[in-house]
């Protein structure tokens, strides 16, 4: 089992749970906690025994942001070259299925790395927001792609534009999260959420899972046609003959993951 230092890592059934915990710089994402974070992902994406991950952090941050300490002084060849931020893209890749449980700060790279996740569920705490452009730089781990494809291009471009954050019931309305909860059941209501996310097949979970990514990478037609197969193929499933008969003998279905 790898030994972490700036995140705990848990698994409870077959849900696997990553809480970042570097709380004296409100989980600011350093190289450290960037790596640990995506090695941890990857660990249980290979664990054929978790079906679901949650992703958390504290009641005052979830993440806020890229630690501007660490890369206050670095100049464009390390930012291009020795990009430190090209691993996000395998956490982006994940097939597990990953819930962002966000409780207070979601900033920079943490809206960013909540918005890498399938779910976010908002404490009533949380805040989002890119304020990239109060530093002198702009986001650089998807937020300008993935912020306007979650909540429009013009409410995007505010807070892109201005650094504004938003509060949970804002950021609701406009899309970003799936639910708000109150701050003292966030973590519960994460757990049912992965719990039942878990007790799924995972074949199947994964083929819902690369269909709804293909809906926002590709244009309606070819997600349409990539959802035609995906679906077809879930018919070669063992698990797809226990759903089915287990509903026309009105019992709960026992998914082999097969
Ligand atoms: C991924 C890419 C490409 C870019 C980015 O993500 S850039 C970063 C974007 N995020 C931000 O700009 C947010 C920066 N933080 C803040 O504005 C504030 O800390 C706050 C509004 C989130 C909270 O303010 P509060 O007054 O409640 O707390 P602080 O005293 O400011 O913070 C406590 C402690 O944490 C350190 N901290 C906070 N954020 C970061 C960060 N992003 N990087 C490094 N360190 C951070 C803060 O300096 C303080 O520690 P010290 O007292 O030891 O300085």
């Amino acid at each position: 089992m790898t030994e972490y230092e700036t995140i705990i890592v848990e698994t409870r059934g077959r849900v696997g749970w990553i809480t970042l915990n570097r709380p004296e710089a409100l989980n600011a994402l350093n190289s450290t906690l960037i790596r640990e974070i995506v090695t941890a992902g990857k660990e249980f994406d290979h664990d054929p025994d978790i079906g679901a991950i949650v992703l958390t952090g504290s009641e005052k941050a979830f993440a806020a942001g890229a630690d501007i300490k660490e890369i206050a002084d670095k100049g464009y060849i390390d930012m291009y070259l020795n990009d430190p931020f090209k691993s996000w893209a395998d956490f982006g890749r994940l097939r597990t299925p990953a819930i962002a449980a966000v409780a207070g700060f979601a900033l920079g790279g943490g809206c960013e790395l909540a918005m890498m996740c399938d779910i976010i569920l908002a404490a009533d705490t949380a805040k989002f927001g890119q304020p990239e452009i109060n530093l002198g730089v702009i986001p650089g781990i998807g937020g300008t792609q993935r912020l306007p494809r979650a909540i429009g291009k013009y409410k995007a471009a505010e807070l892109v534009l201005t650094g504004r954050m938003m509060g949970a019931e804002e950021a609701e309305r406009s899309g970003l999260v799936s639910r708000i909860v109150p701050a003292a059941e966030l973590l519960d209501e994460a757990a049912k959420v992965a719990e039942i996310i878990a007790s799924k097949s995972l074949p199947v979970v994964y083929a819902a899972k690369d269909a709804l990514q293909a809906a926002q990478e590709s244009t309606l037609a070819e997600g349409l046609r990539f959802e035609k197969q995906a679906f077809a193929a879930t018919f070669a499933l063992d698990d797809q003959t226990e759903g089915m008969g287990a509903f026309r003998e009105k019992r709960t279905p026992e998914f082999s993951h097969r």
